[in-house]
């Protein structure tokens, strides 16, 4: 990449690229798409396409009116969608000159911390190469507990992992109401969101998808906003039917609702631990462990624990939970479940008497501690 490079993700969802009545490909939206991303290449963007289609597309080569209710089903017609997808985003981006790539990936292999840094270096690889990798969900292998289940989160994950400056959600609406447009025609634009955290404030109702055929609806779009402000990135949501809609938001104009990214970004790490991981336990503290950690950013000691959830073992990831039960940090911890259930509440100079051997100084090190928002 050149110095200076602005990386874009854009991410163009079910709805946008096929018709709601015939669910036939949107060949239109489609090419405007690829002129887009051509034209934002020519300008020198580094620019990674997020696109879904896989499943819409799969149902309308083998003429399933809806949405298949079973796994093995979804994964047979996302087999069947994916390659047809491929095909014709490689038909039209080859009609500028423009190489693509294809990239399948689950929540699996964005677990393990070298799975993600051989990601990283495959994506920073494809861009220097000035290829548009065009990245999916493996939806035909992805066993469902690893599943990210949808791409708006798979967005903004792949944003934060190519560290980009925006990422671009592309829907069947023109941005973000208070409530469902849809059903609440007096529903309010929301233009700008400057923090995330005060989301809740607007009260916001962010209901389900618009369509049969889309996953997750404005629900999964604002985690994808958490997830990518938190790691400084930029997100907007805004019409697919217009790709053009993202060139012109690139040169100022007031289009969507823009998400601003927060002014200190968490640092790769601390977001691979705070997005990345799934917790297997959780563990409940007591008031004091609660400031300790999150007004003193302190590390966690085992006298703050008040009970443990779930098994699990030493540098597996678990929620921590204040008195109420509220998800308050995550992290990745020093000892197993069966440790954590005999030294919990103990003093750090007990451990080694309980247990029979030195252990860690801390059940979490700070560096391996992620506030929640
Ligand atoms: N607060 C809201 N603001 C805008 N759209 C909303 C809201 N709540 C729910 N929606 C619905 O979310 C839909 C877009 O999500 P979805 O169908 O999953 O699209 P995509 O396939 O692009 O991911 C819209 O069609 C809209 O009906
Ligand atoms: N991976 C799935 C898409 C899942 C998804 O998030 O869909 P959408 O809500 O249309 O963006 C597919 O290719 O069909």
């Amino acid at each position: 990449m050149k110095p200076q490079q602005q990386t874009l993700v854009v991410k163009i969802g079910t709805s946008s690229l096929t018709s709601p009545d015939t669910g036939m490909l949107a060949l239109s939206t489609i090419a405007a798409l690829v002129e887009t991303l051509c034209q934002l290449r020519r300008e020198g963007y580094a620019v990674v396409l997020v696109s879904s289609g896989a499943v819409g597309i799969g149902c309308q080569r083998l003429d399933l009116k809806e949405r298949p209710r079973t796994i093995a089903m979804t994964q047979a017609v996302a087999a069947v969608g994916q390659g047809r997808l491929m095909r014709v985003y490689d038909d039209l981006f080859s009609t500028f000159n423009q190489p693509i790539a294809q990239v399948l990936i689950t929540r699996s292999d964005l677990i393990q911390r070298q799975h993600y840094v051989s990601a990283y270096r495959t994506f920073r690889q494809l861009l220097q190469l000035g290829v548009i990798p065009i990245v999916n969900e493996n939806d035909t292998l992805a066993v469902e507990e690893l599943r990210f289940g949808d791409n708006d989160t798979l967005s903004a994950r792949v944003a934060g992992l190519v560290q980009a400056d925006w990422l671009f959600l592309l829907t069947d609406v023109d941005r973000l109401y208070s409530a469902d447009p849809r059903r609440y025609p007096d529903a309010k634009p929301i233009k700008v969101v400057h923090d995330i955290k005060a989301l809740e404030e607007l009260q916001i109702q962010a209901g389900k998808p618009g369509s049969s055929w889309g996953t997750g609806g404005m629900v999964t779009k604002i985690e994808a906003a958490r997830i990518a402000t938190s790691a400084g990135i930029r997100m907007v949501i805004t019409d697919g039917r217009s790709p053009r809609n993202v060139a012109k938001i690139l040169k100022g104009e007031p289009l969507g609702t823009h998400f601003e990214p927060e002014p200190q970004p968490q640092r790769a790490r601390k977001r691979w631990i705070a997005n990345g991981l799934i917790p297997c336990g959780k563990l409940h503290l007591d008031a004091g462990a609660v400031r300790a950690i999150a007004d003193a950013g302190k590390s966690l000691l085992a006298a703050g624990i008040t009970q443990v959830e779930g098994t699990f073992h030493p540098q597996d990831a678990v929620l921590l939970c204040d008195p109420q039960g509220e998800e308050v940090a995550r992290g990745i911890v020093n000892y197993s479940s069966t440790e954590l259930n005999a030294i919990q509440g103990h003093r750090s100079d007990d451990i080694a008497k309980i247990l029979g051997y030195e252990g860690a100084e801390t059940v979490i090190h700070r560096d391996n501690l992620v506030l929640s928002l």
